[in-house]
């Protein structure tokens, strides 16, 4: 990490300037860069470069970036609530060249078509559709499973495979066992068709890394190697405002990042941007951008001493992320786990390091999610739900039956903070909830770029989402108990259960296939809810904080991603999102980005 004064020399004067330069960024600078070989291009990002480092490279290394002291990592500290038992949950958000896909934990996932179609139909944006969006995908993608198969992409930069070496076993174990306690579900070879096919299927589980070991960031295919004459991508810049001068933005003003250039002058810098300014920051960066350059509500702008230029109400509003829930198990100890990897244990890592340096394979190749489900309730399981769900099911998912509960895995590991747990290995029943009805929303309280912004994550603050994650432990909870590895809950984490209920966490050994469900009472009900509002976490899948929508609804941007109101200033990356998406968001974000590029492109005069 370098902490000398930076070396850039940034011009005065670009065509396109871009404010972040994460996933989406890369994918539009890139893009637009090899179609306008005339057209100059900035980009400045205030996190650190990410080139030909390992810990970007090994898909192994995902978890280093979340470690407390991670300079790759920006971590936004919400106001404690009641719906989490009174905590402040912390939501980590990619913070360096490639942004979120740099650190992320590569589970390959993509939206339904129903989602899309939402931002089309339902929030009147003209181009937005699943038909729109899904040769964006495609574009992006190399699916080196089946480069032919339906909605998949055959040669672009990003490779998506099952990862070098076979599946570790407790992988294999759920593929195994989920279709065998629950006939209606059965095993697939497609669970990101987009469509109904690929709801209520166990699946292999693609990752956003290549067959030879190595992870498909953006940074890397897009930027680093292209070497783009016309394109400048330049780390540890902190972009605090967009200049607007007569309704136009004409440029940025920047600081060098103290994290990354600890002895950098702290004097602010300008840039011009002659054609468009480009704000990408992603979910929880581009809204404070926003407010600090006068662009949001009144009240919230006023309060933070800066000049309203725009009253735009939703800037910062509509916060979303899917809400996680872990719930741990102890696995049999002759397990392969990434247990010991996050530990730290020296002798796992140059093992894992001398299998990737040999031939690509080993630990270090691969991501810590084999197989999932993408799970629905079938109408038969509906009143398990409890009856605050309803009108939560017949709004979001009843008549969208392309669309998952949750997404549901379980992990051979436990990827938490070590320093509390015993020596054990784990397998991690993992629910990630789809469409959460709950909203948060970040603000800046103050026109320093460093200060901490008023973030309300907002995580079950709907009763319903509670119901859903209640209905994720007890299915995840019937299947990790029959597995071979299992070998009990690991029980400070798990709901604290009456000794004499049949819930109560007694077992050590896997029980048959066909043995009973466990029965419920209400108080074992209460005691999961208690557990789920005391366990809940980010999934790291923020977005939509500055919706591409109509502005009379709370909307930011157009269907051409135009601030509202403000001439030559786009924003373009998860922030824009009008409603959610199932499940992980990094094809989300590469679809905007590819899109974006396009849009802004066609203003420039060429297709691409
Ligand atoms: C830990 C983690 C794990 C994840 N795991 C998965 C996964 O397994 N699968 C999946 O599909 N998705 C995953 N995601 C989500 C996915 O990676 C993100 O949703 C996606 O990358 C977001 O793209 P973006 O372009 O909107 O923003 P980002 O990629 O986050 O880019 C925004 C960039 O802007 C920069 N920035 C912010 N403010 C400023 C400023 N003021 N000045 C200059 N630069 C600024 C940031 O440093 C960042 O680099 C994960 C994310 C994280 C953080």
């Amino acid at each position: 990490m370098s902490t000398l004064a930076p070396p850039h020399q940034i011009h005065t004067e670009y065509d396109l300037v871009f404010a972040g330069g994460g996933t989406a960024a890369c994918i539009i600078a890139s893009r637009l860069a090899v179609a306008f070989p005339d057209l100059s291009i900035l980009v400045l990002e205030r996190g650190p470069t990410t080139e030909s480092k390992m810990e970007h490279i090994q898909p192994g290394q995902f978890l280093t970036h979340l470690a407390p002291e991670s300079k790759t990592m920006q971590f936004y500290t919400s106001t404690p609530s009641e719906h989490v038992a009174g905590r402040s949950v912390v939501v980590p958000t990619g913070r360096c060249i490639g942004g979120g896909s740099s650190v992320n934990f590569m589970v390959y996932n993509r939206p339904s078509t129903s989602d899309f179609d939402a931002w089309e139909k339902e929030f009147g944006n003209a181009g937005w559709s699943a038909n729109d969006m899904i040769p964006m995908l495609q574009k992006a993608e190399t699916y080196e499973i089946d480069p032919n198969k339906p909605t998949h992409g055959s040669d672009g930069p990003l490779k998506v495979s099952f990862g070098r070496d076979e599946m570790l076993d407790i992988g294999r174990q759920y593929l195994e066992i989920g279709p065998k306690l629950d006939k209606n579900r059965p095993r697939s070879d497609e669970g990101n068709g987009l469509n109904e096919e690929s709801i209520n299927v166990f699946f292999q589980c693609p990752k956003w890394s290549s067959t030879d070991g190595c992870r498909s960031d953006v940074a890397h295919p897009y930027i680093y190697n292209k070497n783009l004459e016309n394109l400048s991508v330049f780390d540890g810049c902190l972009v605090d405002r967009i200049v607007i001068k007569d309704g136009v933005a004409t440029g940025l003003e920047y600081f060098f990042d103290t994290r990354v250039y600890e002895s950098a002058p702290q004097d602010i810098r300008s840039v011009k941007a002659l054609k468009l300014v480009v704000v990408s920051a992603g979910a929880m960066g581009s809204p404070p951008i926003l407010e600090r350059s006068g662009l949001g509500k009144k009240e919230i702008l006023e309060k933070a001493g800066i000049s309203v230029v725009n009253d735009l109400s939703g800037v910062g509003a509509n916060y979303q992320d899917h809400a996680f829930y872990i719930s741990p198990y102890i696995a049999d100890p002759d397990s392969i786990t990434f247990d010991l990897l996050f530990r730290g244990d020296p002798e796992t890592w140059r093992i894992a390091r001398e299998k990737w340096e040999m031939d690509r394979s080993g630990l270090l190749s691969t991501n810590i999610v084999d197989s999932c489900i993408k799970m629905r309730p079938l109408p038969h399981e509906l009143d398990e739900l409890g009856p605050e769900f309803m009108d939560y099911w017949n709004e979001v998912l009843a008549n969208k039956p392309d669309r998952p509960l949750f997404w549901h895995t379980i992990s051979p590991g436990l990827p938490a903070d070590q320093s509390a747990l015993p020596p054990l290995k784990f397998m991690s029943s993992a629910s990630i909830l789809g469409y959460p009805a709950s909203r948060g929303h970040i603000h800046v309280v103050s026109k320093d770029p460093y200060a901490v912004p008023d973030f309300h994550a907002g995580y079950l603050s709907n009763p319903a989402d509670v119901s859903a994650l209640r209905w994720a432990y007890k299915k995840g909870r019937e299947l990790t108990r029959r597995m071979p590895a299992f070998r009990g809950a690991f029980a400070p984490a798990h709901p604290q259960f009456a000794a004499d209920s049949p819930a109560a966490l007694t077992e050590t050994r896997p029980v048959p296939v066909d043995a009973p469900n466990i029965v419920y009472s209400a108080e074992d009900d209460k005691a999961i809810d208690a557990n789920i509002r005391q366990m809940v976490q980010t999934t790291w899948h923020s977005l939509g904080t500055c919706a591409m929508k109509p502005l009379p609804q709370g909307g930011v941007v157009d269907s051409k991603l135009n601030v509202h109101g403000v001439q030559n200033l786009k924003v373009a990356d998860l922030s824009i999102p009008p409603s959610n998406v199932n499940s992980n968001t990094y094809s989300t974000a590469v679809a905007i980005g590819e899109k974006a590029a396009m849009i802004i492109a066609e203003e420039l005069g060429c297709t691409l």
